[in-house]
């Protein structure tokens, strides 16, 4: 029986699940197709890994590593909602939540003292940030947006900040001491096993990392970030924000990047509020403050202590802010700064927002005001100076009128810094960290180090290097546009890889394409040209860059990033559908749970369901289910046609009501078709029940919006009052099930 695997995730895309898969499963029930929901939640992963504490009936099969193994089979079909990745902040609630619950599970040992605590804490490890994606993505990405998509932004334009040529903002980065800098990279000529080894100054050794193996050809790399330079830089910066009168904003991506993000992160929290840390700092170890979680959870750590002492603490911290640079804000009207939770601010999504928003980001009053942008390393930061400065100087890019930049990206078996996680160390030693050959007893990378100095190794593999290049070409072939790998020559690991796209560029007919390889500060100035102009560009690039370029584009192009086609197809012939290019949207959930109204727009959902019928209908000879796929592509066009998006604001359609709507058009499409005369006669009566209940159902959905909902908990809500939440139609659930 073909059969596609459905996620359950998290926040948005999970209330929207509820609403969604049973108009998945009655349609596709109708083409023989299973849909098998599994439960990816940082909840249910949780509960997976501490199956001994547990009482029979809480166990649960770890869903992840199922999915880890179907990846690599040739006819797996994996639609992907976006999930949590969880920042320490977030992994503590969620473990409090499932606790309070009655789940025996460990708290999350921050400092482990024993070899119990530290077998937890390495457990909860794999959990924390980004430990589902990279699992799942056992092939290269290929984002874009339809032209429906397009289309529909061109005649009904998002708003888009103007620019002026005086604006204030800019982009900060190190020139000195960073990843970038300090990179090193080797391709191996025959696999081989490495360890790392730190060597202390006195001649002390320590093994980091063991026995990594690695494979022929393999391109591997190794940086180190001084925390010295790292210091200097965020002071100066705190300074120059201050003597500029602009908002201090930091950005990272201290959720996937979760070993050595929230450290730096936790710098800069520490160098913003030194006097605090520096007066406090006995009381501070006493209560187990790391500064990495950032500044709320420093203020719920003190709420234990005494009411004097902790007035003294707040009072200490409104000091420095007040002495220091105005600060970006998430929520001004709560008093959530940028520095409050590290995984609030996420730099593949907020240096879009800002673009998008005239450069600006929020300050305390609410109010939107130029900014200097943070971003520490300086190995990708020239893609936002860039189009900053181009915005100066050329003005916002006009939705209706500007070009698309679909991404080809390199992200397959963990590619780049993407996998870099237990490969990076905070060196708590002055030395020298190595990368040694255990077979030859050569070393391949040596760098001296310093106390607090962050070191990380990545790896790229050569099959996906040579898969991402055949991706590259077949979609220059398929699109005719022009193709730039955004590879800079002057950055050891792009060295290495350039020699690789050129040798592989020959095993493809490359004839009359145009595909070139450029820096990405020029590939940047080279595709914004041409997208101000309306001319489309594919970006060709490594993990990072992916991340970055299909939410910077989406989000200037579209709006958002939630209607972008995302595929993965899976190296050993699978396919993996992802929804959208975004993520979980937290502030969705805060909408709906305190006004009934969720915004999520599913049309990620609707795109990946329809490459992924696809798939059914070409790779399982499923002919229904080519009629379902082509149907849903038609449905997904009256949709947009209609405007059928959920709204913003309250007592408007949400996003069951658009469900509603893509159901309709979905049964209609059906019921027209005449190539399938089953298919057309279970959905005609569908097609006409639903059509005459359209103001019956509406009435039933919008009725359910207005006031706060309950629904039993927020990282593992309550399944029958999430169901009744989300599904609020009686009208509309009978005809569903009739089918
Ligand atoms: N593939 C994955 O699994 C991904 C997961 N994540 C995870 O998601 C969480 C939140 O990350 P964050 O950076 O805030 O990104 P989000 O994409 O969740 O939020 C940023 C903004 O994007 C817009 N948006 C995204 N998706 C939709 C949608 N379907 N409908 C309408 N608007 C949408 C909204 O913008 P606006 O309000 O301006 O309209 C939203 O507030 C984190 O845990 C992160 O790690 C992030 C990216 C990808
Ligand atoms: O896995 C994650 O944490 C985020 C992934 C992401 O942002 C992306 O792939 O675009
Ligand atoms: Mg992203």
């Amino acid at each position: 029986m073909p059969k596609i695997f459905y996620t359950k995730t998290d926040e948005a895309p999970a209330l929207a699940t509820q609403s969604f898969l049973p108009i998945v499963k009655a349609f596709t029930k109708t083409a023989g197709i299973e849909i098998n929901l599994m439960d990816i939640s940082l909840a249910s992963r949780i509960i997976a890994t501490f199956p001994e504490n547990l009482e029979k009936d809480q166990q649960i099969s770890d869903d992840l590593v199922e999915l880890g193994k179907l990846v690599k089979l040739a006819d797996t079909n994996i639609i992907k909602l976006p999930n949590i990745s969880a920042s320490t902040p977030q992994l503590n609630e969620a473990i409090a939540e499932l606790q309070a619950k009655g789940y025996n599970i460990p708290s999350y040992p921050d400092s482990p003292s024993n070899d119990a605590e530290k077998d937890i804490k390495s457990r909860y490890d794999k959990i924390k940030g980004s430990a589902v994606n990279p699992v799942l993505r056992e092939g290269n990405s290929d984002r874009r947006a339809p032209r429906a998509i397009k289309n529909y932004a061109k005649k009904n334009p998002h708003s888009m900040g103007a620019w002026s040529s005086d604006s204030k903002t800019q982009v900060a980065t190190m020139d000195q001491g960073d990843f970038q800098c300090n990179e090193k990279s080797v391709t191996l000529k025959e696999a081989t096993t490495v360890n790392v080894v730190l060597t202390k100054s006195d001649g002390t050794k320590t093994i980091l990392k063991e026995g990594l193996n690695l494979l022929q050809n393999e391109i591997i790399d190794a940086t180190i970030l001084s925390k010295k330079a790292l210091l200097n830089f965020l002071q100066a910066q705190i300074k120059e924000a201050k003597d500029k009168g602009v908002l201090f904003s930091l950005h990272m991506k201290a959720t996937m990047m979760k070993v050595s993000d929230p450290i730096i992160f936790g710098h800069a929290v520490k160098v913003f509020f030194a006097d605090v840390f520096k007066k406090h700092a006995t009381t501070f170890a006493s209560l187990g403050i790391n500064a990495n979680d950032g500044l709320e959870n420093l203020l719920n750590k003190i709420k234990t202590l005494p009411e004097a002492q902790r007035t003294e603490i707040e009072k200490d911290i409104t000091t420095a802010i007040q002495n220091g640079p105005a600060l970006a804000m998430v929520n001004s009207d709560k008093g959530i700064s940028n520095l409050h939770v590290p995984s609030d601010v996420i730099i593949d999504a907020s240096m879009p927002a800002m673009i998008r928003n005239s450069g600006q980001m929020w300050n305390s009053k609410g109010k939107s005001q130029d900014t200097l942008a943070v971003i520490p390393d300086s190995s990708y930061a020239t893609i936002y100076s860039a189009t900053i400065s181009f915005c100066k100087e050329n003005g916002a890019f006009d939705p209706t009128t500007m070009g698309t930049v679909p991404n080809v990206g390199l992200m397959a078996q963990k590619a780049e810094e993407y996998g870099s996680h237990d490969k990076t160390f905070e060196i708590n030693f002055n030395g020298t960290v190595s990368v040694i050959d255990v077979n030859t007893g050569k070393t391949l990378i040596k760098h001296n180090v310093e106390a607090g100095d962050i070191w990380r190794m990545c790896q790229v593999k050569d099959a996906p290097i040579q898969d991402w290049v055949k991706l590259a070409v077949s979609r220059a072939r398929t699109t005719n546009i022009p193709t730039i790998f955004w590879l800079d020559e002057n950055r050891a690991h792009d060295v290495e890889l350039i020699k690789k796209v050129n040798t592989y560029l020959k095993d493809h007919n490359t004839e009359g394409l145009d595909i070139q390889i450029m820096s990405p500060e020029n590939a940047t100035l080279y595709t914004l040209k041409r997208l101000k102009e309306g001319k489309d560009t594919i970006s060709v690039t490594g993990n990072v860059l992916r991340d970055y370029l299909t939410d910077l584009f989406p989000i200037l192009e579209v709006g958002t990033s939630a209607k972008m086609l995302s595929i993965v197809p899976l190296m050993n012939g699978g396919g993996l559908f992802e929804t959208g290019a975004g993520g979980s949207a937290p502030k969705h959930v805060q909408q709906f749970l305190s006004e009934g109204h969720l915004r999520w727009d599913s049309l990620g959902e609707f795109l990946a369901l329809g490459v992924s019928l696809e798939f059914l209908g070409e790779h399982v000879k499923n002919p229904k289910a080519q009629i379902l796929a082509d149907a849903l592509d038609s449905a997904t066009e009256q949709f947009l046609i209609n405007d059928k998006s959920p709204s913003r604001k309250v007592g408007e359609l949400d996003n069951r009501g658009s469900h509603f709507y893509l159901a309709l058009y979905w049964a209609k499409a059906l019921a027209q078709q005449s190539e399938d005369e089953t298919l057309k006669s279970i959905f005609t009566p569908i097609a006409e029940r639903l059509s005459n209940s359209e103001v019956e159902i509406l009435e039933q959905l919008n009725k359910a919006q207005g006031s706060p909902v309950d629904i039993g908990g927020y990282y593992m809500p309550d399944a029958k009052l999430i169901g009744e939440a989300m599904r609020p139609s009686k009208t509309f659930n009978t005809i569903l099930e009739s089918i």
